[in-house]
């Protein structure tokens, strides 16, 4: 299963509609490929929070939506599309990820369950997602989750509980933050004994740094693939029936012990 993940510059002098061509013609040149994965927030910039508002879209009939499935049928591809700023119909934004299948049908949408922020930004901006998402592939499962979630693993565990092998994360993750990126994207490898494709974005907006480094991490935590600091084209081959072969041959995961009660003292 050949994963391709496309680390994209966000660059704030190039405008939202000129990205959002430019990297759906980057997907559409991807054929070849089973599962292309984007960043998080990749239209904006995960940091670009005085722009979520106006730049907010539809999951069904958005601009970024129409743009991706159509880049999805023409590279033949799975896509995770990375994230977009989703208004609902009810009112709220959320940090919400799209995959498509190779014939342009949106197959999930997650809903970023961690906010980012510490009540600025995201987290104050946008609510937060209540569901775990994987979604079946013909080659495996994939499990969603989105940047801030990679230091949560709680939700990990629910995605190992739905089945998922290869673990997708978009992300924005700063500069400032890259061991914890590297060590935290291995930790829920080994954990879950399962792949981690993580995609992040390039070059700096709003004042933050991004750190690049999408990766790769096989369920043994080993590092398949790291991309540098700027834009990059990352291709990897993944074998899902690893992650049955290391749970069979190290089975950790067989091994929880659940429902211990939580003392309250
Ligand atoms: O957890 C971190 O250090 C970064 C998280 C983040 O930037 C995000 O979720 O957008």
């Amino acid at each position: 299963m050949r994963a391709t993940l496309l680390q994209i510059d966000v660059d704030p002098a190039e405008q939202v509609a000129d990205r959002r061509e430019r990297v759906a013609a980057l997907v559409a040149a991807q054929r070849g490929a089973d599962l292309v994965v984007l960043p998080e927030l990749w239209p904006v910039g995960a940091f670009a929070a005085d722009d979520f508002a106006a730049e907010a879209e539809p999951v069904d009939g958005g601009p970024t939506a129409v743009a991706m499935a159509a880049a999805a049928r023409a590279a033949g591809a799975w896509l995770h599309a990375g994230s977009i700023v989703e208004r609902d119909p009810e009112g709220p934004l959320y940090n919400t990820s799209l995959l498509y299948s190779p014939d342009g049908e949106l197959r999930a949408a997650y809903r970023k369950i961690h906010r980012f922020g510490f009540d600025e930004g995201e987290a104050a901006l946008m609510a937060g997602g209540r569901e775990i998402v994987a979604a079946r592939l013909p080659q495996t499962v994939l499990g969603l989750a989105t940047c801030y979630d990679l230091r949560f693993p709680e939700q990990f565990r629910l995605l190992v509980d739905a089945g998922a092998e290869v673990l997708v994360v978009p992300a924005g993750w700063p500069a400032r933050r890259r061991a914890h990126w590297r060590l935290l994207a291995q930790a829920r490898a080994v954990e879950s004994q399962a792949y981690v494709v993580a995609c992040g974005t390039a070059g700096t907006h709003a004042g933050v740094e991004q750190a690049g480094h999408s990766m790769v991490v096989d369920p043994w935590g080993e590092v398949l693939a790291e991309a540098g600091p700027g834009e990059q084209v990352l291709t990897v081959d993944l074998d899902p029936a690893r992650v049955a072969a290391t749970r069979a041959d190290f089975p950790v995961l067989r091994d929880r012990v659940l429902g211990i009660p939580t003392p309250r003292p």
